[in-house]
């Protein structure tokens, strides 16, 4: 099977999550638009959604289904989105298409956050992917030299603008040993808005595409 048909795959099995008269929390990225693709055939039964980026509404509404702000929902029942990288505690690594900021937001706000990746996104350790941070724009050069500080190579993402007009900071060669305790320590740098280190809140349940079908990890 190719990479994309374990993307379609477990964006189609995260269906099994979505019950009628949920509000349906929708991700960003090459595999949550599978799972917006699947959505399209249940969407009778969906109240509606809140999206976690430009890109995601625009599909979400080109295919007819409900898109809320989130100011107008009370809570999110479920969350699916993709990663960049997953660990065995279901710890991530997101931003890879810059959506961090709304997605932490919509995973916070999330009841159950269903994580959907091909097999090649299982790591033991995270931090090979590039981790990125939305930083304000007056901040970048200060932020860029905490991250030094903190033992990585930041390099900036140029020519990108977040949906909430800032920019992403890539940071290189971090060997992520203790995810808690470095999210604590970049958000703590002034001018960062968001690190896609998803630790504190991690997936509550992993869909993994493989030749050998959909695994799925729960936490124990
Ligand atoms: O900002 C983007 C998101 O965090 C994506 O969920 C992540 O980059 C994975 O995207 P893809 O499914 O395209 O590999």
């Amino acid at each position: 099977m190719t990479q994309e048909e374990l993307k379609k795959a477990v964006g189609y099995a995260a269906l099994d999550y979505i019950k009628p008269g949920m509000i349906v929390g929708v991700g960003t990225g090459s595999t949550a638009a599978y799972f917006i693709d699947a959505l399209a055939t249940i969407k009778e039964d969906v109240v509606g959604t809140v999206s976690s980026s430009i890109a995601s509404t625009e599909k979400l509404q080109r295919l007819g289904i409900p898109v809320f702000d989130c100011n107008e929902v009370d809570g999110v029942d479920v969350y699916v989105d993709g990663a960049d990288e997953i660990n065995p505690s279901l710890q991530m690594i997101k931003g890879g298409g810059a959506a961090l900021t709304r997605e932490k937001i919509i995973a916070a706000m999330a009841k159950k956050f269903v994580c959907i990746v091909d097999g090649s996104k299982k790591v033991d350790i995270l931090g090979k992917f590039p981790l990125p941070i939305e930083v304000i724009p007056m901040a970048r050069a200060y932020v860029a030299r905490q991250l030094v500080s903190l033992g990585g190579t930041p390099i900036y993402r140029q020519g990108v603008k977040t949906d909430n007009g800032n920019v992403i900071i890539d940071v290189h060669n971090l060997s992520i040993l203790n995810p808690i305790e470095l999210e604590d320590q970049i958000n703590r740098i002034a001018g960062v808005v968001t690190v896609g280190l998803f630790s504190h809140r991690g997936a509550d349940i992993a869909l993994v595409g493989t030749t050998d079908g959909v695994q799925t990890i729960t936490l124990k």
